[in-house]
């Protein structure tokens, strides 16, 4: 089911992609003795419509963390990690992934057209992470991925505070490229954050490190939904901010 990521994002009310991650950019502890399996039950009674579990080594993970978050939700999962090979995206789909992080700017440019093909052969959708222009450029096949911005830079571990400004900036050219799902990612650090990414015009976000170290995920989510509401009037009814910014839904 290659779109089961895309169609649960796009038909959400309040499209977050919650993520479990073991440890921080910085490497302090995320899980604070919770098991990923409760994480991902509280989760899913706040409404997130789809997960993400980041396994690569650098922030504390590993397969089984997946293995674990899979068998405990129903919700589409995004794979996080450093996803270079076929042989990792075979590996994806046993593990119990819908989607799987491509680092655009990690990838010489010849694979990245072989690893987005070899996703969608394998019925994941590839989740393709920019950070400037000339990777949106280059990403094969955008009307079948998500395209997310990184407000941070895995360079360098993702340290630091991250900017917003890039995914506002990058907006555009991700709408142009015909991507259905336009997502900014990282340091995303308050539903008020959120609120305004979305109302820019994101289709989704992804937000790790504040909802792991919030007690009461659904308190984060209803309040991002409460900022939607009350910033709601420009909008018309039923229509998400990128139709309205004229992309391709
Ligand atoms: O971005 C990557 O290339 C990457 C590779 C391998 C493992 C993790 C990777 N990224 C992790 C993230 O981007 C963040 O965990 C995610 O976007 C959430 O960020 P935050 O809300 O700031 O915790």
């Amino acid at each position: 089911m290659p779109h089961r990521f895309i169609d649960a994002l796009l038909s959400a009310d309040i499209p977050v992609i919650a993520e479990i991650k073991a440890r921080s950019s910085e490497g302090g502890d995320l899980l604070a003795h919770r098991s990923p399996q409760d994480i991902a039950a509280r989760y899913d009674r706040a409404g997130a419509p789809c997960l993400s579990v980041v396994t690569g080594r650098w922030f504390g993970g590993g397969p089984q963390l997946l293995r674990d978050v899979a068998a405990a939700t129903e919700r589409p999962i995004l794979r996080k990690d450093f996803i270079t090979r076929r042989k990792h995206i075979t590996e994806s789909v046993e593990l119990g992934a819908s989607a799987v992080l491509v680092t655009a700017g990690l990838l010489p440019k010849a694979t990245l057209p072989s690893l987005v093909s070899a996703c969608l052969g394998s019925g994941l959708t590839p989740f393709v992470e920019v950070t400037e222009q000339a990777e949106v450029d280059l990403v094969p096949h955008p009307d079948k991925c998500v395209i997310a911005v990184n407000n941070k830079n895995i360079r360098n571990r993702e340290r630091g505070g991250g900017e917003l400004d890039r995914s506002l900036g990058l907006l555009p050219s991700l709408i142009a490229t015909g991507t259905p799902c336009p997502v900014s990612a990282s340091a995303i650090d308050s539903p008020a954050t959120a609120a305004r990414v979305l109302d820019a015009g994101f289709a989704g976000l992804l937000v790790g490190t504040a909802l792991m170290r919030t007690t009461a995920p659904e308190d984060w989510v209803a309040a991002l939904r409460e900022a939607r509401d009350s910033s709601a009037g420009g909008r018309t009814t039923g229509e998400a901010p990128h139709q309205i910014l004229g992309g391709n839904p």
